[in-house]
């Protein structure tokens, strides 16, 4: 008898991050996914009718229209995977983000509301959660991060921008953003790993088209005591030993790669690497992954994989 598949519609399907989560179906068996008529791929009517019939809707819209979104669900057998920023520090939403702890995990496995962490958050939250929840990092430290990202991190309208025929000389530098302290992933850092205060964040854009290096430097003084890079190197091994998506790289692997971080070294891999790197009196913190997979469209998928109980990695690439 032939498997009742699982029916998916992908509101946004157009998009940067909607157009990656359906690359990442082809080739499999277990999903019917449902299309919408390209001229109506923004009527509200349309959009309603069928996120009710499927049994999950990957979200990957801007957020209003994620809002918007949640508000057409009348099915209650519904269930949502958000990609957008929308409902990432909302109550009864399950942020997925399964290598954190096994209540993530399950969270997202049980769960009818699954908001996608956003990609600047995934890395500093790898980096930051597992070292407040231990006690290595005082949950009140001034914690400060910068960020790398590739272009496409601004979805369809930043894409245009850089690759259009006759664009600013600006454009062909490394662009500092976020300036104003006032970045969207801020409220996700701070409440996701359990600091008493957001962090000093500063991202990078510049011109390659994909893949994020975030980093946080540390003072070894203010972390618990005796605590040295390779301590925290076997502890971040540890903490992540059974993770199919986080790969914790060799300490001083650093040196092969004749210690220069690039930001796309990790584009078109759906998993992350963390390094530590530095010294006992100053410690460098360092994820390294694509915004467009583990950042976005590969943890979607991920979640998906968790929900459905299939292997976590199905159709993606590791
Ligand atoms: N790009 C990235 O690296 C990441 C993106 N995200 C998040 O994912 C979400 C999608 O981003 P991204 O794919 O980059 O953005 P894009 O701008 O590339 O795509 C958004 C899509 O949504 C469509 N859309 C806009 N409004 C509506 C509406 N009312 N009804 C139906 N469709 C609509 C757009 O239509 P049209 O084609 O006409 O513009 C577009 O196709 C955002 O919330 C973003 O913040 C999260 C992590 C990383
Ligand atoms: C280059 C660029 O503009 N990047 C976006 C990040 C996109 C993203 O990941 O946003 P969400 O995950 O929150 O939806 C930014 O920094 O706002």
């Amino acid at each position: 008898m032939e498997k009742t598949k699982i029916k998916i519609f992908i509101d946004g399907s157009e998009g940067t991050t909607g157009l990656r989560i359906h690359e990442r179906f082809s080739g499999r068996d277990d999903i019917a996914l449902i299309s919408i008529e390209p001229d109506k791929r923004k009527d509200i009517e349309e959009r309603k009718r069928l996120i009710n019939q499927s049994d999950i809707t990957f979200l990957c819209l801007p957020d209003a229209a994620a809002r918007e979104a949640v508000g057409l669900v009348d099915n209650t057998q519904v269930k949502i995977i958000d990609t957008s920023t929308a409902h990432r520090t909302e109550e009864g939403w399950a942020y997925g983000f399964p290598e954190l702890s096994v209540q993530h995990r399950k969270n997202i496995k049980e769960g009818k509301r699954i908001a996608v962490p956003g990609c600047h958050a995934t890395g500093f939250i790898s980096l930051v959660y597992p070292i407040v929840a231990e006690k290595i990092l005082p949950a009140d430290y001034p914690v400060s991060a910068f960020s790398l990202t590739g272009y496409s991190g601004g979805g369809k309208k930043m894409i245009a921008e850089y690759e259009a025929d006759k664009r600013a000389k600006e454009y062909d530098a490394p662009r500092e953003y976020a300036l104003s302290q006032k970045h969207k992933h801020l409220k996700e850092m701070k409440k996701v790993t359990g600091l008493t205060r957001e962090p000093l964040f500063s991202p990078i854009v510049a011109d390659y088209y994909s893949g994020m290096v975030v980093s946080v430097p540390l003072y070894g003084d203010y972390l618990k005591e005796e605590t040295t890079p390779k301590k925290l190197h076997e502890f971040f091994a540890d903490f992540y030993k059974d993770q199919k998506f986080i790969k914790v790289m060799p300490f001083g692997s650093e040196d092969g790669l004749k210690g220069m971080m690039a930001g796309n070294g990790c584009s078109g891999w759906d998993g992350l690497r963390i390094f530590v790197t530095g010294n006992e009196e100053r410690v460098l913190l360092t994820a390294q992954f694509d915004n467009l997979g583990k950042g976005a469209s590969g943890a979607a998928v991920q979640c998906l994989n968790i929900m459905l109980g299939c292997g976590e990695d199905k159709g993606l690439n590791l």
